[in-house]
């Protein structure tokens, strides 16, 4: 009887890939109702790479543009790149002022955290202008990037924001303590003659990349159904060495051979401006 319950338990447990494990633990079979729910693991993808890397793209320029002016350093390396930008872009402007509005430009609305509409749940993030099309990039999972077999323990403890990927690569995403330390860390660690490989203004109260706050997008509930849902994206050899300085994601080691591995958020329906984000935290993989 115990046995079957357990097994049962195990079964239950292994098809969770998605996971804040402290949170699950307490919640597990409070809102079955709202679980994301994927055929294969390859089908967990609402849009294309290429869809994500062209949004990315597109408001990396534009920061770069912005930020440009500010960092003398990297004017020389960066001149070469901001020739080849294209039309589109040129009707952006020279120089937005901030984030936001580089967000606004280029994907057409701005995110920010707040207070969340859900009575208990901390800090939320809401859409706070313009509008956000079904199959969107509406934000980044910031935080560093452990392989299924490194060492996490210490930096988990108490810690909520340590989000799991479908082949069991974990994120953590808080922005405080032994976390934003290691973060740090191994950021400058990573750093490539005058180009930083990653950003570590997530850590603070206004990143550089305003994208990158999706670690306090909060779970659904049967009140509010998921807007958003999460998908692991793998950087491209090709994706301009420039702009990796607007990705909020590093590696824990120096030594792993694999792409950086960045987790976005996508809007799973069209969503306005006063909307907060919620993404469902469980995926089950049948
Ligand atoms: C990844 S963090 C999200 C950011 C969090 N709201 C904060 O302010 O730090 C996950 C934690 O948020 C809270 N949370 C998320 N969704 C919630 C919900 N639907 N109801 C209550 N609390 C929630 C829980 O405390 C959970 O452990």
């Amino acid at each position: 009887m115990f046995r079957t319950a357990l097994k049962r338990f195990q079964n239950k447990w292994k098809s969770y890939r998605h996971r804040f494990v402290p949170w699950i633990i307490l919640n597990l079979s409070k809102n079955e109702k709202t679980l994301r729910q994927v055929t294969e693991r390859t089908k967990d993808k609402l849009v294309s790479d290429e869809e994500v890397s062209q949004s990315l793209l597109k408001l990396f320029r534009v920061l770069l543009r912005s930020h440009g002016a500010d960092h003398g350093e990297l004017r020389a390396a960066q001149t070469h790149f901001l020739s080849q930008v294209t039309s589109e872009e040129e009707q952006y402007g020279r120089n937005p002022a901030c984030g936001h509005d580089a967000m606004l430009q280029s994907l057409g609305f701005c995110i920010d955290r707040q207070p969340s509409t859900l009575p208990f749940a901390g800090t939320g993030v809401y859409v706070t202008k313009g509008f956000v099309p079904k199959g969107a990039t509406v934000a980044m999972y910031p935080g560093t990037v452990y392989q299924a077999y490194e060492p996490i323990l210490l930096q988990s403890i108490r810690n909520p924001f340590v989000f799991r990927c479908i082949d069991g690569v974990l994120i953590d995403g808080n922005d405080k303590g032994i976390s934003k330390m290691v973060f740090k860390s191994c950021s400058g660690r990573d750093r490539v003659g005058p180009f930083m490989m990653s950003d570590t203004s997530w850590l603070t109260a206004t990143p550089q990349n305003p994208l990158a706050v999706g670690q306090y997008v909060n779970n659904c509930s049967n009140e509010w159904p998921a807007n958003v849902c999460y998908q692991e994206y793998d950087v491209p050899d090709e994706f301009p060495i420039e702009l990796h300085q607007y990705l909020p994601n590093v590696n824990y080691s120096q030594d792993t051979r694999r792409p950086l591995r960045c987790v976005v958020l996508v809007s799973l329906r069209d969503i306005t401006a006063g909307e907060e984000l919620f993404s469902n935290y469980y995926t089950i993989v049948r």
